[in-house]
């Protein structure tokens, strides 16, 4: 395609937002109009689909559950008075909260104010909350927010080191929509801990984000904490972020979250409209189906050219690879759908994979995030007459100029300034593409079937870890094997010597002995 013809492509398919100043560029997509009027069916089945999503159907049939997401940004479309009424009372209540904890009106028992956060959580239950502090937290945030998004005891010490003088007035949110996910209850019981050690109640001190009778609820009530949101059960973890799972930490470091809100609401009315080029989230799902022939056959690689939207992939890693990640359709049919989802930001990463995207397997399509705003105040010249910002502006076109000469696809998302609308719309944009490309490719886009298989054979393994120590507390020295026949587990070698290794690298009392190269020949013990 010659330059005017690729002009003229882009003005064909440019999108653009007026109320958002919002752009969408797929027109770096090669297909044709014949690829176009092929989808058409696909494209009015997914409308329909997500039509009766949003009026309450039960849009994830296994889990029995309605997907109601969009009704969190405009409480008229929730199917029933009480959920309306749900949604409204829990943003006010949150905002209620927040301003005491401003205010100082509610304050831990030896400080005037709460200076910082602990946030516990992981998957959809943190994801969210870190891409928008990342992007939103303002330079003097009233609380300064740090993460607990792992079962790992050097990443929590490392915090704790860091917050030992201040956990006095730390607020710890802990944040579960289950309630019984093992890594946030570790790290809740690992900061009860500390602060037990420093002879502070906890309590006085903790807040929960929760489905209302979970364990997590459970223990909050009982235990009398500071406040329990709910987190209802037809909001999905990884479509949480614009509930109290993402408002409670995002307003408690004085983001505007009526302005995220708002911006959701703004591009959900866009994205609801029964016409492909003049809905985004359509644009956008056609664009990923011809990508990878609906299969999933390129990676999705999401490059923001803006440090503050650095965690924008990492928070659509979840959305997009969990939703659509799925072995089986909604027939029952094998077809081990997915895209994978990778990026971190621009100019930077063209200085470590951009080699291979131009140049090498032509397995991905880009997609650009392009920022207009380059900052808040005038720039300095690094050459005259350009800025730093102008060099970003145009490692971005360079880049997609480059990628576009080597026939390697990208799309290119615009939006005038990081901002909570802005951020509202993008997750609202990728929430629906999501919902319809879910739809086009027939699957359940709303449940993890996948995750469970690894957090069983984990509490397998830990169950295998005490019978094993039951038997190495009854018996001097014993092979491998000799263990695993003594525990009832004959099959498990593998697994024993993996466990009782990591024992004795960690002061558990146990003793390895042999030859490290040649597992089969150690001995395992108890000290004294
Ligand atoms: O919020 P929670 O119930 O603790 O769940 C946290 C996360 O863990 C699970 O394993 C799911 O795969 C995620 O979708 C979820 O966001």
């Amino acid at each position: 395609m010659d330059a005017a013809a690729l002009w003229q492509r882009y003005q064909d398919w440019l999108y653009y937002h007026e109320g958002l100043e919002f752009y969408l560029d797929i027109s770096r997509m090669r297909f044709d109009d014949s690829f176009v009027a092929a989808m058409q069916p696909k494209l009015d089945k997914a409308f329909k689909e997500m039509d009766a999503l949003e009026k309450g159907a039960i849009a994830n049939p296994d889990e029995n559950r309605m997907v109601g997401h969009y009704w969190l940004r405009n409480p008229e479309l929730a199917p029933t008075p009480e959920i309306k009424q749900e949604i409204i009372e829990t943003v006010e209540q949150i905002e209620a909260f927040v301003s005491k904890i401003h205010s100082g009106e509610i304050h831990p028992p030896d400080a005037r104010k709460f200076t910082d956060i602990i946030s516990i959580g992981i998957g959809g239950s943190a994801l969210g909350p870190e891409f928008v502090a990342e992007a939103l937290a303002p330079d003097n945030a009233p609380l300064d927010i740090h993460f607990i998004d792992n079962s790992d005891p050097a990443g929590i010490d490392r915090l704790f080191s860091k917050l030992k003088d201040r956990l006095y007035r730390t607020l710890v949110i802990v944040i579960s929509k289950s309630g019984g996910t093992p890594e946030p209850r570790n790290g809740m019981i690992e900061v009860q801990n500390a602060y037990a050690k420093q002879n502070l109640n906890f309590s006085a001190h903790a807040v929960a984000v929760t489905g209302t009778g979970s364990k997590l609820y459970n223990v909050a009530t009982s235990e009398n904490w500071l406040a329990t949101f709910p987190m209802p059960d037809w909001v999905g973890g990884r479509t949480s972020e614009l509930s109290a799972v993402g408002f409670v930490p995002a307003a408690l470091q004085g983001i505007d979250i009526r302005e995220m809100l708002a911006g959701a609401k703004e591009m959900d009315i866009a994205t609801r409209k029964p016409d492909l080029k003049t809905n985004p989230a359509a644009l956008l799902a056609l664009a990923w189906y011809f990508a990878g022939n609906g299969r999933g056959e390129k990676d999705m690689v999401v490059l923001p050219y803006k440090d503050s939207l650095l965690l924008f992939s990492r928070y659509l890693q979840q959305l997009v690879m969990e939703s659509l990640g799925k072995e089986k359709d909604l027939d029952g049919n094998i077809v081990y759908q997915g895209i994978a989802v990778y990026g971190n930001k621009g100019s930077t990463d063209q200085h470590a994979y951009v080699q291979q995207l131009r140049e090498g397997v032509p397995n991905f399509f880009m997609t650009f995030i392009e920022v207009l705003e380059d900052r808040q105040g005038s720039s300095v010249e690094i050459d005259p007459g350009v800025t730093s910002g102008d060099y970003l502006s145009g490692f971005l076109q360079g880049t997609r100029q480059a990628l576009y000469e080597k026939k390697r696809d990208s799309i290119t998302v615009t939006i005038p300034q990081v901002n909570p609308r802005t951020v509202g719309a993008l997750i609202a944009l990728y929430e629906r593409a999501v919902g319809f490309y879910g739809f086009m490719v027939n699957i359940n886009a709303y449940h993890q079937p996948g995750v469970e298989a690894g957090k069983k054979a984990a509490a397998e393994i830990l169950d295998l870890q005490k019978k094993v120590m039951e038997v190495l507390k009854e018996n001097a020295s014993l092979s491998l094997s000799e263990i695993a026949e003594k525990a009832g587990q004959p099959d498990q070698v593998e697994a024993i010597y993996k466990l009782l290794r990591h024992l004795s690298n960690n002061d558990r009392g146990v003793i390895l002995q042999g030859n490290l190269a040649q597992p089969s020949s150690l001995k395992a013990s108890l000290q004294g």
